[in-house]
């Protein structure tokens, strides 16, 4: 197993890989922050073909940056989910999609590719989540909630049941979002008000 990126968001993925005993060999990442994380050593990445056979978690927050990376280079994208979570067997989770310690994800909720569910993050039940979204830490989305792709929910914001949020949009840190939120908006406050 490889990890591409080695920011902070790597070091939760790598415990959640240690604690399912997955050996991680190295790390890469287009600009080295550091040599090593928790003795795993950090290479520089400089775009060389991998083989598709290398099993992969893309370590990066940034929804659009995890998507380019996604779409650039074809491995054995794996999921990475903490023992500690909650993940129901009658719900699905997609490649490269990470889950943290305490998060919750229903039955029949849907979460697509390279998803980040958070730590302490709630999905209820059928929930449908496309690629690259961010659910922070703490936040929750109600029932039959619906996240387009590459959107992020802040930390300890909620979504009420049945709500739609577009693609590209950012939900603000605490927000409570009771209507539709268009694609490609911030939105912050309680209640949710669009600022860009
Ligand atoms: C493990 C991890 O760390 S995961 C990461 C978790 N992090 C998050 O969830 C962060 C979520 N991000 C936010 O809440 C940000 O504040 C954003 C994206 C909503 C806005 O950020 P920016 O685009 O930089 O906006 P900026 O800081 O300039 O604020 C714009 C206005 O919105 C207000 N505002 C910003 N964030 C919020 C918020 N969460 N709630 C209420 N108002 C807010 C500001 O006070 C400002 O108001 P003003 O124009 O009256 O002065």
């Amino acid at each position: 197993m490889i990890l591409i990126g080695a920011s902070g968001h790597a070091k939760v993925i790598l415990d959640i890989l240690f604690k399912n005993e997955i050996t991680v060999d190295r790390i890469l990442d287009a600009n080295p922050p550091v040599t090593e994380l928790f003795g795993v050593p950090v290479n520089l990445d400089d775009g060389a073909q991998l083989s598709k056979e290398t099993k992969a978690v893309i370590a990066v927050g940034n929804n659009l940056i995890r998507k380019k990376i996604a779409e650039s280079r074809l491995l054995q994208y794996m999921p990475a989910v903490h023992p500690r979570s909650t993940v129901s067997p009658f719900a699905k989770i997609g490649t490269g999609t990470v889950v943290m310690a305490n998060a919750v994800i229903n039955p029949d909720a849907l979460v697509g590719k390279h998803c980040i569910i958070n730590t302490g993050a709630v999905i209820e039940h059928d929930c449908v989540l496309e690629d690259y979204v961010h659910i922070s830490p703490n936040a929750a989305l109600a029932g039959n909630v619906t996240v387009g792709e590459c959107s992020q929910i802040g930390i300890g914001a909620v979504v009420l049941q049945g709500i739609k949020i577009g693609n590209n949009v950012t939900v603000g840190a605490g927000a409570v979002i009771i209507r539709d939120i268009p694609d490609r908006v911030t939105v912050v406050g309680n209640p949710g008000r669009i600022i860009k």
